[in-house]
């Protein structure tokens, strides 16, 4: 039987990849690409049977264009979860904090970490793109002075010394994937969370009828997020996460969400697995 075909943006160690092995198993084919966009196309186009892609950070906040990406791509979500993240600070073995004048990560990674380089300004920033990849790079290129931020995983499979640990601004960190695929996927009977967009017009007090209407329902929002309508400018479409205890009720307030705003959009029903 062939293997599952798992699209990932980063590479062996970085925390996708880890998402990958953590939720479909070791016996995976990793696709894995620089930026988000092949990713989805990867599962858009069938070379993929699945995705992961990371949607939300606890300290940094949401990755916008992935959002747009499964809008645009037509993608399904299938499941969530939930990565706790420590970022190590580390580089070729027998340096000092001080004799590190660079350090390269990915975006999010730098952004969790703002409070650790506010205390080391003598540490230039730049943005590279995955955690993993700096350190593998700085092993195979011998490069002094230059540090990763990464998972203790990646520190180990590129031998690099950890000069500080956990240094992201609070310890509990957490990032959010989503696991993705092209068709859209049949629910799992035991689905209790959905994400869905709602294009509104610009009218006074339309977001919050919507709110209400949902809260009315007894269901929880768990996440709003406005994304910018780029055909038209200024207007705006809101991704919503919902969770519920009632498949039928939710049903119900998708079908009044429609009746008074429209089209809706439901990018997948699934199990939410947050544990707080
Ligand atoms: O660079 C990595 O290792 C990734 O998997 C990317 C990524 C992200 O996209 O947010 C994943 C988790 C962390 O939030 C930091 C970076």
């Amino acid at each position: 039987m062939s293997k599952l075909n798992v699209a990932i943006q980063g590479v062996l160690g970085s925390f996708h990849h880890q998402v990958a092995l953590r939720n479909f198993g070791e016996d995976i084919e990793i696709l894995d690409f620089t930026t988000f966009e092949p990713v989805a196309r990867a599962v858009a186009n069938g070379d993929a049977d699945f995705a992961v892609m990371a949607i939300e950070n606890s300290i940094a906040g949401a990755i916008l264009p992935n959002y747009d990406l499964i809008d645009r791509y037509g993608l399904s979500i299938r499941d969530e979860y939930y990565l706790p993240i420590g970022h190590q600070f580390m580089a070729l073995p027998g340096q000092t904090i001080q004799d590190i004048t660079e350090v390269r990560s990915h975006p999010m990674a730098l952004l969790q970490c703002k409070a650790f380089f506010a205390q080391h300004p003598h540490i230039k920033l730049k943005e590279d793109t995955d955690t993993a990849s700096v350190a593998r790079d700085i092993a195979a290129g011998n490069w002094k002075g230059v540090a990763a931020i990464a998972s203790s995983i990646a520190a180990d499979i590129y031998g690099m010394e950890i000069l500080a640990p956990d240094i992201q601004t609070v310890k509990s960190n957490f990032t959010r994937f989503i696991i993705l695929q092209k068709e859209s996927v049949k629910p799992a009977t035991e689905a209790n969370k959905a994400s869905i967009k709602v294009t509104i017009q610009n009218q006074k007090g339309g977001l919050a009828k919507l709110l209400t209407l949902i809260s009315e329902n007894g269901i929880d929002l768990s996440k709003i997020q406005s994304i910018p309508v780029i055909e038209k400018p200024w207007e705006y479409a809101f991704f919503i996460d919902l969770v519920f205890e009632d498949h039928a009720i939710f049903s119900q307030t998708i079908e009044e969400i429609r009746t008074s705003f429209g089209e809706v959009k439901i990018f997948g029903e699934y199990i939410s697995r947050k544990c707080n």
